[in-house]
């Protein structure tokens, strides 16, 4: 019977159903975490009430909406051998999400070579390779359309990312018709911004920015990638969809409402949020 019970709720749960049940074969954390989720949402009544009455959206912007956290990598990678280290996902994880600055002085102490090479070098030494990364940005699977979807019913969506306006400008010069569609963009030097993440300064910000602001933030989904951008959202408050690398440790899963594999795995009536129309 139990065994009967989980299984119907593992075809509610808008974790394990869409696009395929290839789902089901993802790493037994996630599938742990979205079994105990979505076993609590489900009711005896067989249907799947929604978390919250979401009404606002705010969307991370590197590796969530655009493919950039592999620019990061690659330049972290080649300055690290220099040095006969090499550069891995968990110090990737302790990295993204963060402003440049902080994230510099992770990179630089938990590898050792502080001695040899400060913040302040590195992040002039990676400047120039980023600067020519950038505007080749490309855009997540499902960020478009998930973006124009909300936008067309109505649905206000922002940005809050740790990124600096000089980079944004770079990475989103060939999507700026779909971040037009944003209603504002906080930024990582935003003065409201003290902090980066995971202190919740980006995304109180953004929810300040909205009309009728500040809002409840049980009424705002975030989308995230990084760990720090989830501790943030959580410590503004809000519910978070992650969409995480996969090559990020599932430890890191647990923080989130809701863990997806892409964003073309997102079902907006799960949020109560305007459903796709096929
Ligand atoms: O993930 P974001 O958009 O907050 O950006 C943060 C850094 O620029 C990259 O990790
Ligand atoms: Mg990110």
């Amino acid at each position: 019977m139990l065994g009967i019970r989980v299984s119907f709720e593992l075809c509610l749960c808008p974790a394990f159903r869409p696009r395929s049940f290839n789902n089901l074969t993802r790493t037994l954390g996630r599938d742990l975490h979205n079994l105990k989720y979505c076993s609590a949402m489900a009711n005896s009544s067989g249907t799947l009430p929604v978390k919250a009455p979401i009404t606002h959206v705010i969307f991370d912007m590197d590796g969530l909406l655009l493919d950039t956290e592999k620019f990061y990598t690659e330049v972290q990678e080649i300055i690290l051998a220099r040095y006969n280290k090499t550069f891995d996902w968990s110090l990737k994880a302790k990295m993204m999400g963060k402003k440049a600055i902080e994230a510099a002085k992770v990179f630089v102490e938990e590898t050792g070579i502080s001695d040899s090479l400060s913040a302040e070098d590195f992040l002039v030494e990676k400047e120039e390779m980023l600067r020519n990364m950038f505007p080749t940005s490309d855009l997540m699977p499902g960020a478009s359309g998930l973006i124009k979807h909300l936008h067309a019913k109505g649905i206000p969506i922002a940005v809050a990312t740790g990124s600096h306006r000089r980079h944004f400008e770079l990475k989103t010069q060939r999507h700026g018709e779909l971040f037009s569609l944003m209603h504002h963009i906080v930024l990582g030097d935003d003065p409201e911004v003290k902090q980066g993440k995971p202190s919740p300064d980006v995304f109180l910000a953004a929810a300040r920015r909205f009309q009728g602001g500040p809002l409840d933030p049980q009424k705002i989904l975030v989308f995230e990638d990084a760990p720090s951008g989830v501790l943030a959202a959580k410590n503004a408050g809000m519910n978070v969809v992650m969409v995480p690398d996969p090559r990020l440790d599932s430890s890191y899963h647990g923080t989130a409402d809701q863990v997806l594999s892409s964003l073309l795995e997102f079902n907006p009536g799960y949020w109560g949020l305007p459903s796709f129309e096929n």
